[in-house]
């Protein structure tokens, strides 16, 4: 294989011109694409990589891509911050290169390169072509450098070599790839600096022998140098985990039984107990931190911060803001009261479709992203494991909302028995902290009404009913 990689220089620069008028038309009809709706006015190579040189009769190249985008026009940032605009989101893009390009890898065609270093060849999404994509599991099983990549595994876990590879189909924020129904591995799209989440806990977990989440067998970083005297960039860029094959995710199974009017409150009332399972390992594996006075003021604030952000965003949730800011007050005033809280590194996304249920080895818990467009580092914090815990209240909720007729009863039960579960395990129910529960409950319905209105508006009706609910205007019924 070769170890020809580029840093951007002037070869790299070619090469993306060559690219440029592609990727422009391409890149915005990605699912994971996040900067949809706004126009490219530029792209700069921050790592140009050669798996396979251009000179084989197929070529792979790995691109780390910054993409300029001029923010929305008086668009307000909104909660989400610095990636509404800013210096522009960096991609990760595997790009097979080949002349012609055969019938079979039509779906996966990209465009026609007419001048630069490509001029002549085909480009096209390499992870559909199972030949690049069985070269990318080649390279994960064997630890090393490759220019700015630097690969690594775990080498207790044998990784078989000829895992026939399948683009997993649905649509997603990364993308993955499956290998022999053995191993899944995802691929980040859009990469920050610093520490990804998704590994690091999974890899503290897996060492603590936490077995509710699928152990990294491997993975791999672009260590970006930012320049002389300067600390180098880590950029986790993917991982290779055992892939459930029989598992099926909570939604599905949660939607499926609410169908059947099955009860679900044994398997909520087990997701409890694995979470509180999670939770446990990371407050044991990671350092946890008291929230005192000022950081419960302080939490309170980035609550009401982020309400009134989306009240301006989305005017539907201004009926219900004066009450849902009284979830928020009412945590700052225990803090002010000097109550304070234990705060520790937690999943930061949890729902049930994060959740797969396997036939024998029960409840597993995967996608430790966090909220994909809060800040890396906002998203690393240690938070109170409420959090979570309203995380998955809120999607008993929406599974009960999206039946015909509503099923709030079906809900509450699924919520008692999730805080059982979760008890059984910690010793504590949630439900025993009212206040810190309600101000994270009202949080989360937040952070899904601008989800909703901004990615899937036929859904913002949802969240709405729970802002009305927790605002205090909604039936004496939804109460947790
Ligand atoms: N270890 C696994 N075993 C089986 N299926 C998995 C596994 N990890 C992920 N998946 C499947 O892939 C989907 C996407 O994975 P996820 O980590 O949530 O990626 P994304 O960040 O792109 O949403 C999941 O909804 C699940 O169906
Ligand atoms: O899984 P992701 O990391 O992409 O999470 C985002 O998308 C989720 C929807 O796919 C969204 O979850 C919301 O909808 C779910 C039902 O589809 C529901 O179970 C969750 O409770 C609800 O929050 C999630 O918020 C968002 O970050």
């Amino acid at each position: 294989m070769s170890e020809a990689a580029t840093r951007p220089n002037a070869h790299a620069t070619a090469l993306l011109a060559s690219l440029d008028p592609l990727l422009r038309e391409w890149l915005p009809r990605q699912r994971w694409f996040a900067g949809k709706g706004r126009p490219i006015s530029g792209f700069e190579p921050v790592a140009v990589t050669e798996l396979l040189p251009r000179s084989s009769p197929t070529g792979l190249l790995h691109l780390l891509l910054r993409v300029h985008q001029p923010p929305g026009s008086g668009q307000d940032p909104g909660p989400e911050g610095a990636s509404a605009g800013g210096p522009g989101d960096c991609y990760q893009l595997l790009i097979g290169v080949r002349r012609p390009l055969p019938p079979q890898l039509a779906g996966a065609f990209i465009g026609h390169v007419t001048e630069g270093p490509l001029a002549g060849h085909t480009v096209y999404e390499a992870l559909h072509d199972p030949r690049l994509a069985a070269l990318l599991l080649e390279r994960l099983r064997m630890p090393g450098r490759h220019g700015p990549l630097r690969f690594e595994r775990d080498m207790d876990v044998e990784i078989p070599s000829g895992l026939a590879p399948r683009p997993l189909r649905a649509e997603q924020s990364n993308s993955s790839v499956i290998y022999g129904d053995t191993f899944i591995l995802k691929l980040y799209r859009r990469v920050v600096p610093g520490t990804n989440p998704d590994l690091e806990l999974p890899l503290h977990l897996a060492r603590q022998g936490c077995a509710r989440v699928p152990a990294p067998a491997a993975w791999f970083f672009a260590d970006l140098g930012a320049g002389p005297g300067t600390a180098d960039e880590e950029c986790g860029l993917g991982v290779l985990q055992p892939y459930l094959a029989a598992a099926e995710d909570g939604w599905e199974l949660a939607l499926r039984m609410l169908a059947k009017g099955e009860s679900f409150t044994d398997e909520a009332r087990a997701l409890g107990r694995a979470t509180a399972e999670v939770h446990a390992a990371l407050a044991a594996a990671l350092p946890t931190v008291t929230l005192g006075r000022a950081q419960v003021e302080q939490l309170a604030d980035a609550m009401a911060d982020r309400l009134d952000a989306t009240a301006r965003a989305v005017p539907a949730l201004r009926p219900y803001a004066p009450g849902l800011l009284t979830a928020f007050e009412a945590l700052a005033d225990l803090g002010g009261e000097g109550q304070s809280w234990t705060a520790q590194r937690v999943h930061g996304d949890l729902h049930l479709g994060q959740c797969l249920r396997s036939p024998e080895g029960g409840w597993s818990l995967i996608d430790f992203e966090g909220e994909p467009a809060r800040p890396l580092a906002e998203r690393r914090l240690p938070q109170p494991t409420a959090r979570d815990i309203a995380g998955m209240l809120r999607s008993f909720d929406y599974a009960a909302c999206s039946t015909e007729p509503w099923a709030p009863a079906w809900a509450t039960d699924c919520r008692a028995a999730f805080c059982v579960g979760y008890a059984d395990v910690s010793g504590r129910d949630p439900r025993t902290d009212p206040v810190l529960l309600r101000a994270h409950e009202t949080d989360k319905a937040v952070y899904e009404v601008l989800y909703e209105a901004r990615h899937r508006p036929g859904w913002l009706r949802v969240p709405l009913a729970a802002a009305r609910r927790l605002a205090g205007t909604g039936s004496a019924d939804d109460a947790l």
